[in-house]
């Protein structure tokens, strides 16, 4: 079994996949953001860095898919923070939609991306954590990595836009979107429970 957590920056994957991990006892696969060598300088300036991160994104991003195949052949449970898929439908088409990356880079960048893509299996659930800018505001500032502090809310809004476009045409599997605006699984365990229990229903019928 394979869930991957979907959602903007801020939204609440890392925190919710940890918490499916522990609850189902299955591997938890997270970003590479600590050790990213790009990240801090794509904040500073994007044009410059826009290809390197996306770059350095999509392949951090394939090695962590045949790793996760690897686990479900030997029949284990995997849940995944962010997809492939958003660093190509939402970011680095975003990057090029605002002119933060050249037709020429982007042309190169999804070139690759369409090599890599036909080797990656959906997800036996894509979870999307749909938020409004006010909650991912607020959660980026709570989190407070500082290379974050100057994101505009221009870009997440755009990002926002990206990914209600690619979801409403998500058909690669099963899909469960949650409205995270009104839910904190940090502090109250019933609002674990009540994605839990949706996520149950959506993969097994239960409930
Ligand atoms: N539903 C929620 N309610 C309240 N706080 C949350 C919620 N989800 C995440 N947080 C907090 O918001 C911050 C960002 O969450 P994180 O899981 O890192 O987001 P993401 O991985 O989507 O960028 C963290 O400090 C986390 O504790
Ligand atoms: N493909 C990406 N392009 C640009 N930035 C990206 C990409 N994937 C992740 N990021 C950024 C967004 C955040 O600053 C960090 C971590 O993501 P988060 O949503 O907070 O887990 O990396």
């Amino acid at each position: 079994m394979h869930i991957a957590i979907v959602g903007n920056i801020g939204a609440g994957k890392t925190t919710l996949a940890n918490k499916l991990a522990h609850h189902f006892n299955w591997e938890v696969f997270l970003e590479d953001v600590d050790h990213n060598p790009y990240l801090k300088d794509f904040y500073d300036d994007m044009p410059r860095w826009a290809f390197h991160l996306q770059v350095y994104f999509l392949n951090s991003r394939f090695r962590q898919v045949q790793r996760i195949k690897e686990l479900q052949r030997a029949g284990k449970g995997v849940i995944q923070d962010r997809t492939i898929y958003e660093d190509a439908h939402i970011f680095a088409a975003n990057l090029h939609e605002s002119r933060l990356m050249t037709e020429r880079d982007y042309q190169n960048y999804c070139n690759l991306f369409e090599s890599m893509i036909s080797m990656v299996d959906a997800p036996d659930l894509l979870l999307y954590l749909k938020a409004d800018l006010p909650k991912l505001i607020q959660q980026i500032e709570k989190r407070n990595r500082d290379y974050e502090n100057n994101i505009k809310i221009e870009y997440l809004k755009n990002l926002n836009e990206h990914y209600e476009k690619w979801i409403s045409g998500y058909k690669n599997g099963k899909l469960l979107v949650i409205d995270v605006n009104n839910l904190d699984y940090v502090h109250n365990p019933e609002d674990l429970g009540i994605v839990i229990e949706r996520i149950n229903s959506t993969l097994f019928g239960l409930f």
